[in-house]
């Protein structure tokens, strides 16, 4: 398989505080990866490493590349992305668009250019005279005409309306995504892209506890809603998580459940932002997660 990333044994450290935790991780071509974890989980150090931002121990590979030694030659084909609601509000549309240009090497103007002839974004216009919601149609043209094999995200969508940022991430699949191209998307809205993404990361406390496609998560992790009858037996199965959802009992499963599971009530597919809660707990039975 073509993999455009390969991380092994990373850790970052600030101080005595381990942020990353000997993680490892390899990312195919023509995916889009999800990065979870709660505030402070270490996705942003993952992430800053990975761009050779941070200081870090380990091995990074990116499309061959060394983030520590080769950064500049890795960039060329390595969008990065802290937030894109943030942009030099003194400058002009025009002039940003040609500011690209030498930014980035593999930025094309005149597709740039294109995507903004169909918004109806001025291009004398200063960056500060734009509503939020153009600013965000800016930004998609910039970086759906960066022609990059890598994009990482983080929080892309932070401080956006649900209307902006649906835009954000119709622009980014549909422009953008092909099968040669992958993108490493870290936030907090786990329901908003559930449905876009091939695959998930979790990192709790800087420990990678989830790694795999959305269609294996759907094999290996399984929801039943139970009554009070059935609790005993629930309890006995060790489930993974339990919650309270719409008045009843949930369990999820991880590969242990009982076999008369739909006996015991509702079997349903479990949703990310369940599981993510499943996995973020300090008790969490890590054998079962991690692959
Ligand atoms: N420059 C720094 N100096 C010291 N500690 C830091 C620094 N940057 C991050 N940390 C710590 O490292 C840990 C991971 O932080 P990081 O920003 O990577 O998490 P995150 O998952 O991106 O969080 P959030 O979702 O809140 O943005 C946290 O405990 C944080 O306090």
């Amino acid at each position: 398989m073509n993999h455009l990333v390969k991380v092994s044994e990373l850790t970052v450290q600030y101080g005595a505080k381990s942020a990353v935790k000997q993680v490892a991780f390899e990312l195919p071509a023509g995916r889009i990866i999800g990065l979870l974890g709660s505030n402070g989980a270490g996705k942003t150090s993952l992430m800053q490493a990975m761009m050779g931002l941070i200081p870090f121990q380990g091995k990074i590979d990116i499309l061959g590349f060394d983030p520590k030694t080769q950064r500049e030659a890795m960039l060329e084909h390595v969008c990065y992305i802290p937030d894109v609601a943030i942009l030099p509000p003194w400058i002009v549309v025009a002039d940003l668009l040609e500011l690209m240009v030498g930014l980035h090497p593999k930025f094309k103007l005149e597709l740039a250019q294109q995507k903004l002839a169909r918004t109806i974004i001025p291009l004398d216009a200063k960056v500060k005279q734009l509503s939020r919601g153009m600013i965000v149609q800016l930004h998609l043209a910039i970086i759906s005409a960066i022609d990059a094999k890598l994009m990482i995200l983080d929080e892309p969508t932070l401080g956006l309306d649900i209307p902006a940022r649906k835009a954000f991430y119709d622009m980014l699949v549909n422009d953008w995504c092909t099968d040669e191209r992958t993108v490493l998307i870290a936030t907090h809205q786990v329901d908003e892209i559930e449905n876009l993404l091939s695959d998930v990361m979790m990192i709790n406390h800087g420990e990678l506890v989830l790694h795999d496609s959305i269609s294996n998560l759907e094999e290996r992790f399984i929801g039943v809603r139970y009554g009070l009858d059935a609790a005993a037996q629930i309890e006995a199965a060790a489930p993974l998580h339990r919650f309270r959802q719409m008045g009843g009992e949930c369990a999820i499963f991880a590969g242990n459940a009982p076999a008369n599971l739909a006996e015991l009530g509702q079997i349903f597919r479990v949703e990310l932002a369940d599981l993510f809660v499943a996995l973020a707990q300090p008790s969490m039975e890590k054998e079962h997660a991690t692959n």
